[in-house]
């Protein structure tokens, strides 16, 4: 592949913060802070490892979530719960009905603090919401939890739950440090911890760690689709054989995903991830219970609006596999209106909806509107503000690959073209393995006091995978559309 000259600005790994450029490069610093948020080492999660606790103002939450994580709270409609557990979790809970509305205009002087907070005060409303007591109505979300939390997240234009960026990308740390530099690789697939755990088992900490692998992993896709992106500038025949070459060096990075995939299965176990991990991330959509979710004290702002999009934490918010799909135009298919997991919604899709074009928070009644909207473009509003105009930038690509191979009449093209797409299929055949194995086989089991197959925001697990999975077959071109 052609690369950059090494010197180039666009070549060098972004500037530590703190340590700046080195001496004779250009501090492309504030150009990071206006650009993608992407590194040429790590992709989407930062090249640094992230803020373990916020500075001393904020420290009652740091104790807070600390003393909530070490006592280990235990979820609420847990079967075998004690009354042990239950006063813990009473006396946990009016600690944080006593705290003080800590003041947040600070925190927005840095986009590093801002998103420790949205972490800290993400993870406190689901310990909180999940050890109320089942048998309330309406879950009441106490001032200070619901003011800071809705600042921040409003200043993030993130929903106000835990998300994709708050248990993987930027919850880790190395397990041995290295020295940070300019020139710091990436850190090693096998070198990384999480930071904060609701269960604090190696099951927990084995499916996060699952997922920033594959975006670790996933730099090389990036660095290919930028390679072909280049070529299709160029456009000619030797361009051509060019993209033809990293279209198959893509589909052996989507097969490398495929098998860190596959791996979760050596550290998470699926009874454990079932039964103790997952019940954690319900947010509004996806309780099967469907209590309001109320936020009390937002009169005390009277910027905050009321938030409506609260779906829970979900891979199917990783902005690296949204761009695969971006990039070799699967999204059409995987992405359409009606590609929502709810049985109700198998219409036709009708417009081309994209999460630039959404408004933040969406009116968004769980059953009543949310299936208009594709679930995966919906997921793009709970990624970090840079990485969802990424994926816009990427859309409005005036040389779209798949255009390209269409127009191509290029049987090897449109071979490796295929061979892409096939990759992720299979990705995506693994997928529906693992929701398989860790949701509808545990719940068939029982063990939960409820059936839960539901996803986040609400889908039908297993049936909206295998739809996406489908819809990416879907994509695939015959060698008669790549000649007509
Ligand atoms: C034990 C491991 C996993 C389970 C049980 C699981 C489960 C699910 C479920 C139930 C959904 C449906 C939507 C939702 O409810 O969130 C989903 C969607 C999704 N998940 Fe996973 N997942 C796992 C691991 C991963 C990993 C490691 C990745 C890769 C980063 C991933 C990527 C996705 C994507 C991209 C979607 C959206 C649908 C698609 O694009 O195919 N998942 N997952």
């Amino acid at each position: 592949m052609v690369v950059l000259n090494p010197d180039h600005f666009l070549a060098l790994p972004r500037p530590v913060i703190g340590v700046g450029p080195p001496t004779g490069a250009p501090d492309t610093t504030t150009l990071a802070a206006h650009d993608f948020d992407i590194d040429t080492r790590t992709g989407f999660m930062p090249p640094q490892p992230p803020l373990t606790r916020l500075p001393p103002q904020w420290e009652l939450w740091e104790l807070v979530l600390e003393d909530g994580l070490a006592s280990r709270l235990q979820l609420a409609d847990k079967p075998d719960l004690s009354e042990g557990d239950r006063q813990r979790a009473s006396l946990w809970q009016a600690r944080i009905r006593e705290l003080p509305i800590l003041p947040t205009s600070q925190l927005k002087e840095s986009e590093i603090l801002l998103r420790r907070a949205h972490l800290v005060l993400a993870w406190l409303l689901h310990l909180y919401i999940r050890t109320l007591p089942p048998s309330l109505s309406e879950i009441r979300i106490p001032p200070p939890i619901t003011v800071p939390l809705l600042q921040v997240s409003s200043h993030l234009q993130l929903p106000p739950v835990l998300t994709y960026s708050d248990d993987v990308l930027y919850n880790w740390a190395l397990k041995e440090p290295v020295p940070l530099t300019i020139a710091s690789p990436a850190p090693a697939l096998d070198n990384l911890r999480c930071l904060t755990l609701f269960t604090g088992t190696r099951d927990e900490e084995e499916f996060y760690l699952s997922s920033a692998r594959i975006e670790l992993q996933g730099v090389q896709a990036l660095t290919l689709m930028r390679g072909i992106m280049d070529e299709a500038f160029v456009g000619d025949s030797i361009a051509i054989t060019r993209i033809t070459s990293y279209l198959h060096s893509l589909a052996g990075v989507i097969g490398e995903l495929t098998k860190l995939l596959l791996a979760v299965r050596e550290g998470c176990d699926p009874q454990v991830f079932y039964n103790d991990i997952r019940p954690w991330f319900r947010g509004m959509d996806s309780d099967t219970n469907a209590k309001p979710w109320v936020f009390e004290g937002m009169e005390m702002d009277p910027t905050l609006r009321p938030p409506t999009e609260l779906s829970g934490p979900s891979a199917g918010q990783s902005a690296l596999i949204h761009a695969l799909d971006v990039f070799l135009g699967v999204d059409r298919y995987s992405h359409a209106s009606h590609v929502t997991g709810h049985q109700s919604s198998a219409t036709k899709p009708s417009s081309k909806e994209s999460a630039a074009s959404l408004p933040l928070p969406l009116s968004t009644s769980p059953e009543a509107s949310k299936p208009s909207v594709a679930f995966l473009t919906r997921m793009q509003l709970y990624m970090p503000r840079h990485h969802r105009a990424f994926l816009r930038h990427l859309s409005n690509s005036p040389r779209p690959i798949r255009s390209i191979v269409e127009k191509s009449n290029d049987e090897r093209l449109t071979e490796a073209y295929n061979s892409a797409i096939t990759a992720l299929k299979v990705f995506r055949d693994a997928h529906v393995r693992i929701v398989a194995i860790y949701i509808v086989g545990p719940s068939r089991r029982g063990g939960r006091p409820v059936d839960e197959q539901k996803g986040t925001g609400g889908t039908s697990a297993i049936q909206f995978v295998k739809s996406v999975r489908d819809q990416t077959r879907g994509a695939l071109l015959s060698q008669s559309q790549s000649s007509a």
